[in-house]
């Protein structure tokens, strides 16, 4: 059963199985959006279920919530929970300082809320997301649909000025329609290659006018947690380093493992 994941999934799903170890009874607990994340509320649900795990969940999209209340998860808002003790959730790019590119799935606005009104962050990722420079990977920005032309012209404009490399910034689509976020917005994708400067990327992009966010996640996440297609799977702490390796075992897994690919 478990050969027939492919080697990307399995390196999710063991960081996904590990990051939810960090989780304890009662806690308010932030879900993120996308594959890694959803392989994570599944065996937090296999916990709820089995173990009788008791943890509030806050959704960082409507596909999480949906997911979370079919495994069984109590799901609340991030203002019923107020505060949240940790937040896992997985990342498009993470560099060496546990910086990252986050939004492909469209949903940074809610995981930026989310992650930042929690007292932990961890990401979990396969080996691939990791690199030396953010930028490979398109950096989204989320605009409203008003005058959306005139926020990526300003865009780009911005871009010209800074000298960063490519500039090309396109409309993310859906179809042949604009992808439209949970909070009803667009999705502008800033095709950088290398981002020198994180940190004033990051701030410059939300002044321009429409920008609501934008999916530099600037010391944010305190671990990541990096899985491998082997098993193997490496906890980094921003302020320790690599805090633990070791290899999780898949046998015994085999009704999870289905349950997960369902
Ligand atoms: O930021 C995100 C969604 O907005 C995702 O966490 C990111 O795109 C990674 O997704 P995946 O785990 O599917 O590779």
């Amino acid at each position: 059963m478990t050969g027939e994941l492919s080697p990307i999934d399995k390196a999710k799903f063991v960081a996904a199985k590990r990051a939810v170890d960090f989780i304890e009874d009662g806690m308010r607990v932030g879900l993120g959006t996308g594959s890694t994340a959803a392989w994570m509320v599944r065996c937090l649900g296999d916990l709820v279920r089995n173990d009788g795990l008791k943890i509030k969940g806050v959704p960082t999209s409507t596909r999480t919530a949906e997911l979370a209340r079919d495994v069984g998860i109590e799901v609340v808002t991030l203002d019923e929970a107020k505060w949240l003790d940790l937040t896992i959730d997985g990342a498009d790019e993470f560099d060496q300082e546990l910086n990252l590119i986050k939004g492909g799935g469209g949903a940074l606005l809610q995981e930026k809320i989310v992650a930042t009104a929690s007292d932990q962050m961890i990401v979990i990722a396969d080996v691939g997301k990791e690199v030396e420079s953010l930028g490979a990977f398109p950096l989204p920005i989320e605009v409203i649909p008003f005058g959306w032309k005139t926020s990526k012209s300003l865009a780009e404009e911005l871009l010209v000025s800074m000298d960063v490399l490519g500039q090309d910034v396109t409309l993310r689509m859906n179809d042949d329609k604009p992808f439209v976020t949970d909070e009803g917005n667009y999705i502008l994708d800033l095709h950088l290659g290398r981002i020198g400067n994180p940190h004033q990327m990051a701030m410059v992009l939300n002044q321009i006018p429409g920008v609501v966010e934008n999916g530099l996640f600037i010391d944010i996440c305190d671990v990541v947690i990096l899985g491998y297609g082997d098993g193997r799977v490496e906890t980094r702490d921003i302020n320790e380093g690599t805090i633990a390796q070791d290899r999780l075992e898949f046998e015994g897994s085999d009704n999870l493992f289905t349950d997960l690919q369902d």
